[in-house]
C-alpha cells in the first residue's frame, strides 16, 4: 500500500528561512506528530503538503499522488486545521455545518452530532461568541465529520485547556479507530503527541533531525547517572548526547541506549548509580541542543 504521505528532498526557500531535503513517510492509518519549536517550520511543511505551498525542488507524494499535478483530487480527501482556515464569525455552526454538507457527499450527520455533544458546543450559536477553545473543536467537527482520509492539523491542541486537550485527542484516537486514516499534526507540547503518535518527527531550523516510530525514540533513549571521570572515550561513545560532569558524579544522555551500553560505560570505570526513560520533552530538547553542536 502506498503511504499517505512520502517526501523525498523536499526543498523550499523563502527569503529569510528554508527547508532543506525533507524526507519522510507516513504509513496509512498511523499517526506522526511534528515537534519543533516556534519557526522551526511546522506550518510551511503542512501548507505543501495540502498543496497551498509548492515546493522549490523534490517530491511531494500525497495518498499516493503527486502535487502539484494532482492536487485539486488530493484536497478533497485531506482534512487541513489551522490558523490559515478561517470559519465566518457572523454565521452560525449549523450554517457552516450545512455548507460543507453541500459540498462534500461524504458529510456524515450522525457523527456531527455525536461530536457536538462531546464537544459540547451549540449549534445555533454564531462563531464569533465562541472561545478559542469551541472555535477548534467546531473546526476539527467540520474536518472530522466529513471523514477524510488524511489529516493534517496544525497546532490542534494549543491555547486549549486541559480539558479540551483531552476531548481533542480523544476525538484525533477515535477517527484513528478507521485504519484507512492518516494524521500528521504538528505541537509544541510534546505530551499530546507522546499521547498518540505512533511515529515522531523533530523538525529544527527547517531540516528533519530525527524521525522515528515512537517506540525505538523512547527505548533509545536513557538518563544515566554515574560515578568516576569525563573522559575523551566517553564522549566518543555512539550516541552520547549530552555530558554534564559534576564530579564525583557524570549525568549522561544518549540516544543509543541498548545491552551495550552499561557493560561500556564500567569498561571506561564509571560505575552506573541509575538508569531511566526520558520524557520526549527531553528528548526534544537534548535533539536540538546536539544538532546545534553538530
Ligand atoms: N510565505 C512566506 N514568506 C516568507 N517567509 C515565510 C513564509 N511562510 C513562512 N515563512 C518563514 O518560515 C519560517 C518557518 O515558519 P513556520 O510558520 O513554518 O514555522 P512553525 O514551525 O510552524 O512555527 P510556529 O510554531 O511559530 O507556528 C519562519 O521564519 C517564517 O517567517
Amino acid at each position: 500500500m502506498t503511504p499517505a504521505i512520502a517526501l523525498t528532498g523536499v526543498r523550499k526557500r523563502y527569503d529569510d528561512f528554508a527547508l532543506h531535503d525533507i524526507d519522510l513517510t507516513l504509513p496509512r492509518g498511523q499517526v506522526m506528530g511534528l515537534v519543533g519549536v516556534n519557526g522551526a517550520g511546522k506550518s510551511s511543511l503542512l501548507r505543501m503538503l495540502m498543496g497551498l505551498v509548492r515546493a522549490d525542488g523534490g517530491e511531494v507524494e500525497v495518498l499516493g499522488q503527486r502535487l502539484p499535478q494532482a492536487q485539486v483530487a488530493v484536497k478533497r480527501q485531506i482534512g487541513y486545521a489551522s490558523d490559515d482556515m478561517r470559519l465566518y464569525r457572523g454565521q452560525t455552526l449549523r450554517w457552516h455545518m450545512d455548507f460543507i454538507r453541500s459540498v462534500y457527499p461524504e458529510w456524515d450527520e450522525p457523527y456531527a452530532q455525536t461530536l457536538l455533544k462531546r464537544f459540547d458546543l451549540r449549534p445555533q450559536q454564531a462563531l464569533r461568541g465562541f472561545s478559542h477553545g469551541q472555535r477548534v473543536k467546531a473546526l476539527l467537527l467540520l474536518i472530522f465529520a466529513r471523514h477524510p482520509r488524511l489529516l493534517l492539523l496544525d497546532e490542534p491542541t494549543t491555547g486549549l485547556d486541559p480539558v479540551a486537550r483531552g476531548e481533542v485527542l480523544d476525538a484525533i484516537a477515535e477517527v484513528l479507530r478507521d485504519e484507512e486514516r492518516s494524521i500528521l499534526f504538528s505541537s509544541h507540547n510534546t505530551a499530546d503527541i507522546e499521547q498518540i503518535a505512533d511515529s515522531i518527527t523533530f523538525l529544527h531550523a527547517g531540516k528533519v533531525i530525527a524521525s522515528r516510530d515512537k517506540e525505538t525514540f523512547l527505548d533509545n533513549w536513557r538518563r544515566i547517572v554515574c560515578r568516576g571521570a569525563v573522559t575523551d572515550a566517553l564522549r566518543m561513545l555512539p550516541g552520547m548526547a549530552s555530558i554534564r560532569d559534576s564530579a564525583p558524579m557524570v549525568e549522561l544522555k544518549t540516544g543509543a541506549f541498548d545491552d551495550s551500553t552499561l557493560p561500556a560505560l564500567q569498561a571506561l570505570g564509571l560505575s552506573v548509580e541509575s538508569e531511566e526513560p526520558m520524557p520526549l520533552e527531553d528528548i526534544f530538547v537534548t535533539t536540538v541542543r546536539g544538532s546545534h553542536n553538530a
